[in-house]
């Protein structure tokens, strides 16, 4: 089984409480979104591989590090997804991005495809889907198996808000990909959302309530 991987950083439990106050207002709450989406990506990327690389310095040469292995795709859920883009770049600004258009029908909680967009070479690279809000689990579970369909094979899932359900629904239907949270929430409402969240993060990110 995966790991599932609770964040735990002071900064990014500060920002998480920020972001879940009604009152906080779009241009903020955009802005911390990306800010924690950086922090988890710093988190999120400590068991990359190194390996030795010979440089030379103004100085001397010398022995480096460099990332070694797989390259890297962000791949955000939209629209909510999009607001961890720009942190994500910040900490690895080469990784390639691609986007999976999914919207939960507000009826049946099912989620609903519009729109799929990869880098040419996904299948070879290490991709990290994601999305701040993991409730029933509907909407991940379905892109990281649209991403597996189309060859992709080392995937992780980072989300900011998920609730027991969505991530039983991922090791369930995902058993191979790790998950990266932010706050484990309690439950889902009578309408799916997590309690106690943060509402609907594609509204607060973008305005549109
Ligand atoms: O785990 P689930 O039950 O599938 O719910 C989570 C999904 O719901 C939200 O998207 P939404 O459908 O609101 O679309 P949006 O990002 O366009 O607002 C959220 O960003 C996830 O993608
Ligand atoms: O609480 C929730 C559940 C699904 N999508 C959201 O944006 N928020
Ligand atoms: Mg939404």
């Amino acid at each position: 089984m995966a790991k599932v991987c609770v964040m735990e950083h002071p900064l990014i439990q500060h920002k998480i409480g920020v972001i879940r106050r009604k009152e906080t207002g779009s241009k903020d709450f955009r802005q911390i979104i990306g800010e924690i989406a950086m922090l988890m990506c710093y988190e999120a990327t400590r068991d990359l591989k190194l390996q030795d690389v010979e440089i030379e310095t103004p100085i001397c040469r010398t022995t480096a590090k460099e990332l070694q292995g797989k390259k890297l795709a962000v791949i955000p859920i939209l629209r909510a997804g999009i607001g961890m883009v720009e942190g994500m770049l910040a900490m690895i600004p080469a990784a390639k991005v691609g986007h999976i258009g999914l919207y939960r029908d507000p009826e049946t909680l099912k989620p609903v495809e519009y729109y799929c967009k990869l880098p040419g070479d996904c299948a070879e690279r290490e991709v990290f889907v994601v999305d701040p809000m993991l409730a029933t689990g509907g909407s991940a579970v379905a892109a990281i198996q649209m991403l597996k369909d189309k060859g992709v094979k080392n995937i992780r899932f980072m989300c900011i808000i998920a609730a027991p359900e969505g991530i039983e629904a991922m090791q369930k239907a995902h058993p191979d990909v790790d998950i990266y949270i932010g706050a484990k929430d309690e439950c889902l409402n009578d309408h799916g959302y997590i309690v106690p969240g943060l509402g609907d993060a594609g509204d607060r990110i973008f305005g549109t309530k």
